[in-house]
């Protein structure tokens, strides 16, 4: 027993120049002109309970006299500075052993993705690397990174298996997934990707038959058992990988699991990725690249979101994907890092800067789609991606008087982020941060 008394509530942040509550109405997604006009307080509070939900945001003058005589854990003055909500990655590939600098030379001197992928590097490299790696080298690169992500402002993170390509090292990524959850205090969203490449040996229908036939089910028991939360299923559905009609039965086999359908498409060639996503009833579709009219068309309708990756575009200087014909057209965007051995990205706020620079969106469009749109893409829309009574208290505070310095600040996050904010708790400090 410590002796001391109990207090009512975990945290106080008060006083902050702005808060960005991205959307106050208890919206799911955000789209068309809902992107461009954030709700923001000036001068605002913000309190989290033990249970490390947000217990109330407003300004700063009311909240001071609703929680009158309260008292807290934690007092946090955010005198000058903004608060967000916490980032959220939609998208990212953070379990693998061996990096693959070299290729990145060889990409600099012309070769392409898939010309590096074919001569046997790429996925394939990574997962030689992978499957000989032990599990505890695994969870330790993976908590290294989800930190490093978790400094850069990401509180929720997609995190995706798929460097295995068979059963026993899906299984062992999965289960690294999962022991992560328990080590570090980032929230992941656990996705299979069984289907990221067609392995070294076997064809394109091989492959497909060993997902459904010995990996689904394999899975499904693990989950079943309690061993391993699953959340998502993914399928790299490209030329020369999985077509089609396989990316289909996997997918369809996943969401009879239960899973959310969230999948690779349309990245190097059109694939009517979205037409066979609005068919699935896909939560997301990554990339998108090469989308078509149609296939903007079929995502704004079934509201499937776009989960667009502008370091991928911006690494293999790709076309960037259409963002702007997906706004007009109303479709839910949202942005994720693809954090892979080939795009060595943690920073949201980086993918933000290139999001706006590259693909043309607006700042609040951005910051919309890496909170509550990149929440809606992994189904946790209710939880997460807006600062509202009731979500999970995760946030950040940064050194400035406008919350739009987390994007302008090109590269400058580290210098920014004051605290990094998950239930409630401080999981971050920076002591160095500089004037903005
Ligand atoms: N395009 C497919 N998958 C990843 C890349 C994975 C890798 O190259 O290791 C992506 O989303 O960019
Ligand atoms: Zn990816």
């Amino acid at each position: 027993m410590s002796g001391k008394m109990a207090k009512d509530f975990r945290l106080f942040v008060k006083n902050a120049k702005q808060i960005v509550l991205v959307c106050k109405n208890g919206e799911k997604f955000l789209t068309k002109d809902g992107m461009q006009s954030l709700a923001v307080i000036e001068n605002g509070s913000v309190v989290i309970g033990h249970d490390g939900l947000l217990k109330a945001v407003g300004s700063a003058d009311s909240i001071e006299s609703q929680f009158k005589g309260a008292s807290f854990e934690k007092v946090l003055d955010a005198s000058g500075m903004c608060v967000l909500p916490g980032l959220v990655d939609a998208h990212t590939h953070p379990v693998w052993a061996g990096d693959r600098v070299h290729e990145f030379a060889m990409k600099l001197a012309g070769a392409s993705y898939m010309e590096v992928h074919e001569a046997g590097g790429g996925i394939h490299f990574t997962v030689g690397h992978t499957r000989s790696a032990s599990p505890e080298k695994l969870l330790e690169a993976l908590q290294g990174r989800l930190g490093r992500m978790l400094r850069a402002g990401s509180t929720l993170v997609e995190c995706k298996s798929g460097y295995g390509l068979e059963l026993e090292t899906e299984l062992k990524m999965l289960s690294v997934i999962q022991a992560a959850r328990a080590t570090q205090p980032v929230t992941i969203s656990s996705t299979y990707c069984g289907a990221h490449a067609v392995p070294k040996g076997k064809t394109m229908e091989e492959a497909t038959e060993d997902i459904l036939s010995v990996q689904l089910p394999a899975l499904r028991e693990e989950v079943a058992k309690g061993n391993l939360q699953v959340d998502n299923i993914d399928v790299f559905c490209e030329k020369g990988v999985f077509d089609v009609d396989s990316t289909r039965r996997i997918l369809k086999a996943g969401k009879d699991m239960g899973l959310n359908i969230n999948f690779h498409g349309d990245e190097l060639h059109p694939m009517n990725s979205g037409q066979l996503g609005a068919e699935l009833g896909a939560l997301a579709i990554s990339h998108l690249e090469e989308v078509t009219d149609e296939g903007i068309r079929a995502m704004a309708t079934a509201k499937t979101a776009a989960v667009l990756l502008p370091t991928t575009a911006y690494i293999l200087r790709l076309r960037p994907p259409r963002a702007r014909d997906m706004l007009d057209a109303g479709v839910i965007v949202a942005l994720g890092s693809d954090f892979n051995p080939n795009a060595y990205c943690c920073s949201m706020p980086m993918v933000m800067h290139l999001a706006c620079v590259i693909m043309h969106m607006s700042m609040p469009e951005a910051l919309a789609a890496v909170t509550i749109n990149a929440a809606y893409s992994l189904n946790r829309s209710h939880t997460h991606g807006s600062l509202e009574p009731g979500k999970q208290g995760d946030l950040l505070i940064i050194n400035a008087p406008r919350w739009e310095h987390l994007i302008y600040q090109f590269g400058g996050h580290q210098e920014l982020i004051r605290f990094v904010i998950i239930k409630g708790s401080v999981v971050y400090e920076n002591e160095s941060v500089m004037d903005y």
